[in-house]
């Protein structure tokens, strides 16, 4: 199903209307460096965050309310996590959003230097349950314009395996099904906030299946067809593994993409991708990607949606599926780390 995304003038609401602010069970108070005029700590719960990719390394519209400097047992994030504030219309309360740079607030890290580990860890240490990530992709399918957006419901992981990728590891092993990589009810949401934003020639695809190569190059014509004969709808770099440690970590994850291309399978003559096509679709669109997001978040600070954006369908299941390793097994350091991620579950 597609519809058309239009400009809106929605101011971005992210307190929920009959609870006020999200509530954690946990606050956190985690040293973070100082910057010049903006608070270095924050110790409310934050349980949603954004991640941003290539074009969108800030979210424009919210209040900065702290910057935060964490350090996990995996590394520091790729960059420090902005903690934005909005007051709520209804309540005036404010809520928070993390915001977080998956390339750095440079874009200083290629895709598979992006330290997956420490940004889905830190995230989840500061009480955040569900994310939004965006993603700029290459559309393997006419159909899908530059431009156009898509919310996936599969990906393919033709990562090398050179990435970090599991938080289970070391002396403590974990499985956890993977069958959906994307969290269903958190993508109808997604969706349907989507298609609220319809008109003015942006269109969004309500499926697809993204392919995350390892980069940094871009592909060849042979993989960009093969990807094509797959099912591919889009490609990327980035899914994967930031959507399977957000699932390692029982958080509720969804990629939005953004088409920037065609990649290289079209051979019509048509210009194949290069960088400066990509920011400069990214750039033509940013507003509408900017007010996707901020629909989403407006969204997801309802009432009704108060136990997905905790992730209650998920909580738990890394304590069971995160035990295989007997304890006799288990290292001292590979249970440390896990128990900085997951609190009481590994005592
Ligand atoms: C600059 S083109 C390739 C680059 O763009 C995408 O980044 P992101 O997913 O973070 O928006 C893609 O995954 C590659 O990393
Ligand atoms: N064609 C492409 N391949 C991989 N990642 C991309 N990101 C944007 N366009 C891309």
């Amino acid at each position: 199903m597609v519809g058309r995304l239009k400009h809106l003038t929605t101011v971005y609401s992210l307190c929920c209307p009959r609870h006020g602010p999200l509530i954690c069970s946990r606050p956190i108070s985690i040293p973070y460096r100082k910057m010049a005029g903006i608070p270095s700590t924050y110790n409310e719960p934050v349980h949603i965050a954004v991640i941003g990719g290539t074009g969108i390394s800030s979210l424009p519209g919210f209040t900065l309310a702290a910057t935060l400097d964490v350090e996990t047992p995996w590394g520091k994030p790729s960059s420090p996590i902005s903690i934005l504030q909005h007051p709520s219309p209804t309540t005036g309360k404010p809520v928070a959003v993390a915001f977080l740079s998956r390339h750095g607030l440079h874009h200083e890290y290629a895709p598979h230097e992006v330290k997956n580990q420490a940004n889905i860890a830190a995230l989840r240490h500061m009480g955040v349950r569900t994310i939004i990530a965006f993603s700029a992709v290459g559309s393997l399918q006419e159909e899908v314009r530059p431009r156009d957006f898509v919310v996936p419901d599969q990906v393919i992981d033709r990562t090398k395996g050179i990435r970090p990728f599991t938080f289970f590891e070391g002396g403590m092993v974990g499985h956890v099904g993977f069958g959906d990589p994307f969290d269903k009810d958190l993508a109808t949401i997604v969706r349907k906030c989507g298609h609220s934003l319809e008109g003015e020639g942006v269109t969004l695809h309500d499926r697809g299946t993204v392919i995350t190569m390892e980069g940094p190059q871009f592909s060849t014509r042979a993989e960009s067809n093969l990807y094509r004969s797959w099912g591919g709808t889009v490609i990327n770099m980035s899914a994967l593994p930031e959507a399977k440690l957000a699932r390692e970590a029982e958080i509720s994850y969804q990629m939005i993409c953004m088409a920037t291309d065609y990649d290289c399978w079209r051979g019509d003559g048509s210009e194949d991708v290069n960088v400066d096509m990509v920011m400069a679709h990214m750039k033509a669109n940013s507003d509408n990607a900017r007010r996707f997001v901020g629909a989403v978040l407006n969204e997801l600070t309802k009432e009704e949606h108060g136990e997905l954006v905790l992730a209650k369908h998920l909580e738990g299941q890394m304590r069971f599926a995160g035990a295989m390793t007997k304890e006799a097994g288990r290292t001292s350091a590979a249970k440390k780390k896990l128990q900085w991620l997951f609190p009481g579950y590994f005592d």
